[in-house]
């Protein structure tokens, strides 16, 4: 969205009482008076994501690791987000692996990918594959892996009231996809499930 089309604090907030009043509360009482306040700031730490560009994180490379070229794999990086059909949370892990070709990343750099797409509205297979894609862009390593588990709110708390459901969701690339046995070390490093 193009910033001169971005409605104002005052609008948001207004925005927000319209809702806490179709809910069947009076935004005029004193526990709701600051309540558009609190949300509208709470809106800008779930959504700050848009305002991040994922690709300056993945262009600060590192070439001096002795030649370093096996799989490196960062898991159980724990996200929230919020699904794009009912604004409920999704909360998860990705566990993410690449196999570099000369450079690679400092690892907080995948996290912080991570928390840039999950603090935008999102369904979890755009998550997964928008990770993938861009460390495949930007770093353009031989292969990539993402899998993401993660539980939908929407799911939970509302709607089938489905408790206990994890969804899981993959995106390989590059030699991850073709090689059956670079998937298979991923895997193995993630060691997905209830079970571990
Ligand atoms: N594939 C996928 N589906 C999602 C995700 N997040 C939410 N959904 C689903 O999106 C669907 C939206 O379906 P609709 O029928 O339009 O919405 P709804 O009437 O609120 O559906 P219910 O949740 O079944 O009550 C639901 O089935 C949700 O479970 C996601 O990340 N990926
Ligand atoms: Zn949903």
């Amino acid at each position: 969205m193009a910033d001169q089309d971005k409605p104002s604090r005052e609008q948001a907030e207004a925005a927000v009482r319209t809702l806490l009043n179709w809910a069947g509360d009076d935004p005029g009482r004193e526990g709701l008076l600051d309540t558009p306040k609190r949300v509208v700031d709470a809106f800008g730490d779930w959504f700050s994501g848009y305002s991040d560009d994922p690709t300056e994180y993945l262009k600060r490379t590192f070439e001096e690791v002795e030649g370093y070229d096996e799989m490196i794999v960062l898991r159980d990086i724990e996200f929230e987000s919020h699904c794009e059909h009912h604004m409920a949370p999704i909360i998860g892990k990705a566990h993410v692996g690449y196999l570099p070709d000369g450079k690679v990343v400092g690892i907080s750099k995948l996290a912080r990918v991570v928390e840039t797409y999950a603090r935008r509205l999102q369904v979890q297979e755009k998550l997964t594959a928008q990770i993938a894609q861009v460390i495949q862009d930007v770093l353009q390593p031989r292969g990539v892996g993402v899998v993401i588990e993660a539980s939908h709110e929407c799911m939970t708390t509302r709607g089938v009231h489905k408790r206990g459901v994890s969804m899981i969701t993959s995106k390989m690339l590059g030699s991850f996809r073709e090689d059956a046995r670079t998937r298979a070390e991923f895997l193995q490093f993630i060691d997905v499930g209830p079970g571990r």
